[in-house]
Order: structure tokens, then C-alpha cells, then sequence
């Protein structure tokens, strides 16, 4: 384990006193207080590229907040944080116009809290402080990747980034707070770690959209698994870490296709000048089907990034690999909610990594008795975990192809975030406030203040001192050599990395 201490300087500009030793571990992270221990971490294949570092001796704040034409600008959240800039005098978020409340876990990249806006309780919000000094060069491309990619979107199922705070040697990302957790955690709630299939088929259809969305933004996710699929207040989903992303150029498409139909309720021998009829007798007519096809089907990288269970046999090659490895994710996503393990996984993670170059088909433990749902559930999985990536059901023509199988049979797609989640053990769904469409609208909970909050504000606390103090309340997950968080970070990067 590396450990690096940094000495910083308080600077007078500074929202908080950021004068503390940070300790930074390189492969070491306190496991998360919100996260089951079970869950595992995302991999990497790169060692020793740590970035040498340099005290900062200047602070410089820069407060960015998402652009006020947001179509959610109504919603507590940026009211909230409206009201707030409007107070300030120069008109922008700054941290101290925050206060945190809870710490909710720990990543590779940074912590995250809990926080509200001073004087407003009615919103709040994850505050991902991530502390650049104390990372290497790979990381720190990813905290940029994830910064840029959570500025680009605006979906139901994914984080909005509400402000992004650059002070001093911190990056603050504030976003979305998800109170119910992650699906890994409610999983291992579930009996046998099995969701019902109908639930499976709410959560992977609420996924798809996500993917699809990213897809048509040029997004390759590359880190779909329960663990980053946090669950809104409502029960719907929030997909989360964008930092293994990679972007491509959406160069959008038209597939254009002759087919031809039989016609209706026609069998007669001869042709009409609108059809011909087939050797069958068939009357059939030609038709041009056209449709857009807006996701980077092209777009390709050689770097090998995932969790093992969950990747696509093309990124083990290093051959290139585009959005289909999140198919293939998300396959194996619907196989773990249906049976609670994964599909590849072996006794050691290189005996995943082989099960998952080797084996040919994807096998299932069937059960008597099981419906209609289940047998098509598992078409899907076999339709997704094909791996030749040419063959996979979504590499042509993107989320499109997966949204008609049967499995989503009865989804009506546009109205899907209106969907009342699964009642399932583990999963309590507020109902937000009715609109007037009669969807659900996600509305932020008011935790109460905790009383190491005044602990924190008492001790002189500012940012720099909650980070350092992590032990010192009973709620902190504490960073020790002893809980690792998993201990199975690893870069892959192949060489001749896209
Ligand atoms: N928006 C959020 N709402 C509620 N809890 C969150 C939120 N974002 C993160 N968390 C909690 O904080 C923990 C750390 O999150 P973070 O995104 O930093 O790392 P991670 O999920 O472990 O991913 P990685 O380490 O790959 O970046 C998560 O495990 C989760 O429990």
C-alpha cells in the first residue's frame, strides 16, 4: 500500500480551512457505510502510475452550476440551490453554502456526503469530494471523465450535477442523494439473493433506458453492476460512476430495410399491381422499413476497464471493444438480479476471466415450474451474452433491438418512470408529490441533523478536517489497512490503449 502525506496551507480565499495531513492510499479504500462488503469493486490494469505530488500553495475556487435552463428547474433541488446564489454576493455556489450532514461512502476516487443547502432542508443532495493531490495521473483522467460526462446529462435515471466546486486541490461534484442504497445491497435482502422476475424486468428496463440515453450521447458506461445502480427515493433507478466511461462520436445512422409482409388476409394465386404472390400462394407486398439508429455502434477502446464478473470476452482480448460490452454487462446484470450470482464466475477472478474467454454458451439452473417470464428472461441473457459482439442482440441497432423481446413485452417505454416500483423486501418506495400526469416525482428526504455534525463543526471541522477525522465518529467508516475495500482494484490497460 502506498501512503503519501501532504501538507497543505490554509489559504484565505478558501470556503473551509483546508489545512490537514491527508493521508492517500493508492488501492486501499475504506469500505462504504451504504455499500454491502460483498460488492465489488471496478478494475483497472495499471500500476505504479502515481503522479508525483506537489503541495498547492494557492486555492482557487471555481463554482459552476448546471445551466438554469434545465428542464427540472422547478424541483427543490435547484430552487434550493437558487435561492442560495442568489444570496450570494457574487452570485455563485461556493461550499460554504452547504452543510454536510452524514458521510455515505467511500470510492476509488473520493468520499461522498450527504449534505442540504444552509437555511433550506427541503432538498438534498451527494456531494462527491474528491481530493486531486492524493491521486494518480490514470485517476485523476477519470475524475475529469467523470466530471465531463455528468455535466452532459439530463435523465430520469441518472445524476444530475447540480454544481461542480473546484477548491483548491478538491473536486466537489454535487448531485443527485439516493437514500435506498444500491441494487447490490437490496439483492443480498432478497430470499436466495433472487429479485422476482418481474421486478427484474422494472430494474432492467429502467437500466436500458439509462444505456440507451448514454449510448446516444456517445457514452460508453463500461461499469454496469448492481453496486452502481443507487435507488432513488421513489424506487426508481439512479446509475452512478461515470469515471471508466469512455466517449465516442455519435455518428447517427439510417438502417434501411426492404421486407417483405404478407398481406392482409391474402391468399390467392396472381399478383396485384400493389403485391406479388410468393411460391406459397402468399400474397406479399415489399416494405421499406427505416429507423434511426442513434447509438456509437462504431466507437471503440482498447483499454480493459469493468468489474471481472461483469466483462465482455472482447475487452479481455484488447482488441477494441465498443457499447456492446454494455450488453454484454447487461446480460449478465439481468442473470444476477434472476439467480443472485453471476454467470462466469469462478473461484478466483482469473478463473472468472477464463470461464468468461472460454466458455461458449451461457448455462442456467431451470427450475420446475417456472413461467412464461423466466423462459424469457433467459432468452435474453442468451441473446446478450453471445460473444461475438456482431452477433449480440443491441450491437446493430442499440437498446431498440433489446426493448422488443418478449421479456419487455407490456412496457410502455415512454411512460416507464412513471412506473410504480416492485414492492420487494428491502425497498421502501416514497411516493413523491402527484403531478399533475400522475407520475411520480422525486422528491429529496430531510434527514435529520446528526449529532457528529455538531461534533465536526465544534472540532473547528471545515472540509479538510471531516476528511482527516474519518475515524472519529462511530457512523465513519473508518480507512484502515485491515478493510480493504475488496482489495480487487486493478486497471487493465493493454497497451495500445484507444
Ligand atoms: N448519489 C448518491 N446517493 C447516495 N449514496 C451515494 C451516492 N453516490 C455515492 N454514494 C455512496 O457512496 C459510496 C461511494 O461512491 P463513489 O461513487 O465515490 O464510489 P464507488 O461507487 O465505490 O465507485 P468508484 O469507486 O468506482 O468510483 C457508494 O458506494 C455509495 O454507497
Amino acid at each position: 500500500m502506498d501512503v503519501e502525506e501532504t501538507q497543505l496551507h490554509r489559504c484565505p480565499s478558501a470556503d473551509l480551512d483546508f489545512s490537514f495531513n491527508s493521508t492517500a492510499t493508492d488501492r486501499t479504500f475504506a469500505s462504504s457505510s451504504a455499500r454491502s462488503s460483498l460488492a465489488r469493486s471496478s478494475l483497472t490494469l495499471s500500476f505504479n502510475d502515481r503522479l508525483s505530488t506537489t503541495s498547492s500553495t494557492t486555492t482557487t475556487t471555481t463554482t459552476t452550476i448546471k445551466n438554469s435552463l434545465h428542464h427540472r428547474k422547478c424541483d427543490p433541488h435547484w430552487s434550493a440551490i437558487k435561492t442560495a446564489t442568489n444570496l450570494s454576493t457574487d452570485g455563485k455556489l461556493h461550499l460554504r453554502h452547504l452543510k454536510l450532514l452524514r458521510h455515505l461512502g467511500t470510492g476509488n476516487l473520493g468520499r461522498v456526503f450527504l449534505c442540504q443547502l444552509r437555511d433550506c432542508s427541503d432538498a438534498s443532495f451527494a456531494l462527491k469530494v474528491i481530493d486531486k493531490d492524493s491521486l494518480t495521473k490514470k485517476k485523476l483522467s477519470h475524475v475529469q471523465m467523470e466530471g465531463e460526462i455528468l455535466s452532459m446529462l439530463d435523465h430520469p435515471f441518472l445524476p444530475t450535477l447540480y454544481a461542480h466546486l473546484e477548491v483548491s486541490h478538491y473536486s466537489c461534484l454535487l448531485i443527485d442523494y439516493c437514500p435506498n442504497g444500491d441494487l447490490h445491497s437490496l439483492l443480498r435482502k432478497q430470499p436466495g439473493n433472487r429479485l422476482p422476475v418481474q421486478a427484474v424486468k422494472f430494474f432492467a428496463a429502467e437500466v436500458l433506458v439509462a444505456l440507451e440515453y448514454l449510448h446516444a450521447l456517445g457514452v460508453v458506461y463500461r461499469d454496469l453492476k448492481p453496486e452502481n445502480i443507487l435507488l432513488r427515493e421513489d424506487g426508481h433507478i439512479m446509475l452512478s460512476d461515470f469515471d471508466l466511461c469512455f466517449k465516442a462520436d455519435v455518428v447517427p445512422t439510417f438502417d434501411r430495410r426492404v421486407q417483405k409482409k404478407r398481406m392482409a388476409g391474402s391468399m390467392r394465386k396472381g399478383g396485384n399491381c400493389f403485391g406479388a404472390v410468393n411460391r406459397r400462394g402468399v400474397e406479399e407486398e415489399e416494405v421499406v422499413e427505416e429507423e434511426f439508429v442513434a447509438e456509437p455502434t462504431a466507437a471503440s477502446s482498447r483499454s480493459c476497464v469493468g468489474t471481472h464478473e461483469y466483462l465482455a470476452p472482447e475487452l479481455l482480448s484488447g482488441n477494441g471493444h465498443g457499447n456492446g460490452v454494455d450488453w454484454w454487462a447487461f446480460g449478465v446484470l439481468v442473470y444476477e438480479l434472476l439467480y443472485g450470482t453471476t454467470p462466469f464466475k469462478g473461484g478466483s477472478k482469473e478463473s472468472t476471466l477464463r470461464n468468461i474467454a472460454s466458455s461458449k454458451h451461457v448455462t442456467f439452473h431451470v427450475m420446475e415450474g417456472e413461467g412464461k417470464a423466466m423462459e424469457e428472461a433467459r432468452d435474453l441473457v442468451k441473446k446478450l451474452l453471445v460473444k461475438n459482439p456482431g452477433q449480440r442482440l443491441g450491437c446493430t441497432k442499440g437498446a431498440t433491438d433489446i426493448k422488443r423481446h418478449p421479456f419487455f413485452d407490456g412496457i410502455n417505454w415512454p411512460l416507464i418512470r412513471n412506473y410504480k416500483p416492485p414492492e420487494v423486501r428491502g425497498l421502501v418506495a416514497k411516493k413523491g408529490r402527484s403531478h399533475p400526469s400522475g407520475r411520480l416525482q422525486g422528491g429529496a428526504s430531510s434527514p435529520r441533523r446528526k449529532s457528529w455534525w455538531r461534533l465536526w463543526k465544534k472540532g473547528g471541522g471545515g472540509l479538510g478536517s471531516l476528511l482527516r477525522n474519518k475515524g472519529s465518529s462511530p457512523r465513519y467508516c473508518s480507512l484502515s489497512n485491515s478493510q480493504h475495500y475488496n482489495g480487487n482494484y486493478h486497471h487493465y490497460t493493454i497497451r495500445k490503449s484507444a
